[in-house]
């Protein structure tokens, strides 16, 4: 309950859209009703014998309200056209009262469903909106831990189960729910002996739908799991297709799929078989019950026990089957609705995840970056207890350029990660112009610094919207920074200029033009602040030249912090660290450490023959 009425707290306002529901709702049921309530009263005084006692009393009435008895209404109605037009007469009335009472309730099911739709709509949209929103303000150890397709099916099938399952649950439930109000009414007017009986006879199915919707609910649990594990799939496969082919590994991937495909296939199985044994075993339930109350009630009206006429009697029974139908179809909505609720609880514990790294109550604004960042101390952990980083000290003044070198897996990235806070250290200080980064906003603090990953993050859109990422930027500007990039050549040459497309992660360029793109990027971003993770080695000659030199233009002017594989690129930065397993072994420039016997960076060099 408390997960359904989250989700529908998404559709805020909710009085803009469920009052005019419940109302045309309401107003559909009563006429839905209405029908069955007169129907075989009117037609068996009209076939059966006349009931002229009846008639009298009601003729001596005033007009009641509809309000009041809408039966009482429309039998007043009836008994004075019976008494001025005849047999024929009344039932042409009732006829005509029927067809009307249909259409208008088939009008105001229609107008409820208009408002019901539009709530939907607007509850799903906005889920999907605050899960990816959420999702995106989370830090980024959280995207190391969690797989990329659990995230993606959670923010696309599980809002769509949500949709699917729990609004038209509710949609079906709802509707339901006032006509199955409507007819208790109903019963209830006509004999409340019989239906307190009905009552008590009902809830004996409930145990075991209960058990059924457990079942279910686990299933539904499995069955989203397995399809998340697909989606990662997919992603990673379509991801690395040309690895895949090298490889050959077309089959290795298939047995993977089919895995997954087959948990998937028996939990959905599994889930509606157990869906399909609630509808049959709800609907013999019913058919039960219903004649249950044929054979007591009968009794007592055979037996003259009960004051029941004959026609009140097939009325009673007439509606209550009726009875059955809106209740089977909520018990069937609330079993149907595990899957959603599943997946609406996957939604919600994605939106209530809170992010690592978040701004203190009095985080103070940087307006820019004045003096120098200064490591203080630092180890690192990510989620086990053994130190990735320990003891890590280093100044990095204004203007400056320092180098991160060493073996692989020493640690260098997760230095260069602590900078724009996409982790916090696990114990000592990092300050900038002489404030602890967890005290400044994390927005400000990024909003210094301009990053470009050995990986180039393009998306598939233009290569202007790539290079201006979010920004105003004119075209002259965006043009500029591609020239400094020695980009604009290659973005000439292509077919739309910087209008083209360049595909999903930028496919449709080389390696070393989707680099340019990215320091074009950060050219335009202009930061005081630069990470750099150097990614020469992927590239042939001529491209590792034009990159570099893109990179050279971009460091002028800049604080640097750079992760080098090549040392021929750094032997001009100010300090070079060399990290080796979490530790700094050495420091200082280029010349100085290779002076150093038997260091570290010594053999590094050799190793690359500088
Ligand atoms: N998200 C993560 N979760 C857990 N451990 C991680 C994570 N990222 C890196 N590590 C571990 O931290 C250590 C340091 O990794 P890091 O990427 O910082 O090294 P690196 O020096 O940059 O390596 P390379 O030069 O190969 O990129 C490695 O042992 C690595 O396995």
């Amino acid at each position: 309950m408390k997960t359904y009425l989250r989700l529908l707290s998404f559709a805020k306002p909710l009085g803009r859209f469920l009052t005019p529901f419940v109302l045309t709702s309401l107003v559909a049921s009563v006429f839905g009703v209405l029908n069955f309530t007169l129907l075989i009263p009117l037609l068996s005084i009209l076939f059966d014998k006349v009931d002229t006692k009846e008639m009298q009393s009601f003729l001596s009435q005033s007009a009641p309200s509809l309000t009041t008895s809408p039966t009482g209404f429309f039998r007043y109605y009836f008994a004075h056209v019976f008494q001025q037009y005849g047999k024929v007469g009344a039932l042409q009335f009732v006829c005509i009262v029927i067809v009307i009472s249909v259409l208008l309730n088939n009008l105001f099911k229609y107008l409820s469903v208009r408002q019901l739709e539009s709530f939907k709509a607007r509850m799903v949209a906005k889920l999907r909106e605050a899960v990816f929103s959420r999702t995106l303000n989370l830090h980024l150890g959280f995207f190391s831990n969690e797989r990329k397709g659990n995230l993606i099916s959670r923010i696309t099938t599980d809002v769509q189960e949500v949709e699917n399952s729990i609004a038209n649950t509710l949609s079906a439930a709802s509707k339901e729910v006032f006509l199955l109000v409507g007819y208790v009414t109903a019963l209830l007017s006509i004999s409340v002996k019989l239906t307190l009986f009905a009552i008590i006879v009902i809830p004996i199915s409930g145990g075991f739908i209960a058990t059924l919707v457990r079942r279910m609910k686990r299933d539904a649990q499995e069955g989203q799991r397995r399809l998340s594990s697909l989606v990662s799939l997919l992603d990673e496969t379509f991801g690395g297709m040309r690895v895949v082919k090298g490889f050959v590994a077309e089959g290795f991937i298939l047995d993977k799929f089919r895995n997954e495909n087959d948990g998937y296939r028996n939990a959905i199985r599994s889930l509606a078989n157990r869906r399909e044994l609630a509808s049959p075993f709800s609907e013999v339930m019913g058919v039960a019950v219903v004649a249950g109350i044929l054979f007591y009630g009968g009794s007592l009206v055979l037996s003259g026990q009960s004051d029941l006429t004959a026609a009140e009697f097939i009325s009673y029974i007439a509606i209550f089957s009726q009875v059955t139908r809106p209740a089977k179809d909520i018990s069937n909505a609330f079993s149907g609705s595990q899957r959603g609720l599943t997946s609406g609880e996957r939604v919600l514990e994605l939106i209530d995840t809170q992010p690592a790294i978040q701004d203190k109550p009095n985080a103070v604004t940087l307006d820019t970056f004045r003096d120098r960042i200064s490591v203080q101390n630092v180890s690192f952990a990510y989620n086990t207890d053994t130190p990735v980083l320990r003891d890590i000290s280093f100044d990095l003044p204004k203007g400056k350029t320092i180098a991160l070198v060493g073996s692989s897996g020493g640690g260098k990235s997760t230095i260069a990660d602590l900078i724009p806070r996409f982790y916090d250290p696990t114990s000592g200080t990092i300050l900038i112009d002489g404030v602890d980064m967890r005290d400044c906003t994390v927005a400000s603090l990024r909003e210094q610094m301009g990053i470009v990953t050995q990986e180039s993050i393009l998306f598939n859109d233009t290569i202007f919207n790539n290079i201006a990422f979010g920004s105003t930027a004119t075209e002259a500007e965006i043009m500029d920074a591609a020239r400094i990039a020695n980009a604009h050549t290659f973005i000439m040459e292509q077919p739309d200029g910087y209008q083209t497309m360049i595909g999903d992660r930028g496919g449709k360029l080389s390696g070393g033009q989707r680099q340019r793109i990215s320091i074009a990027r950060a050219i335009l971003k202009n930061p005081p602040i630069l990470i750099l993770d150097e990614a020469t080695s992927a590239l042939d000659t001529e491209s590792e030249k034009l990159v570099q030199e893109a990179l050279t233009r971009l460091m002028t002017n800049r604080t640097t912090l750079v992760i080098a594989h090549r040392l021929s690129t750094i032997q001009h930065a100010d300090e070079i660290l060399v990290v080796n397993q979490g530790r700094i072994v050495e420091r200082g420039r280029h010349d100085e450490l290779l002076m150093l016997d038997e260091g570290f960076y010594r053999k590094l060099s050799t190793m690359q023959s500088v």
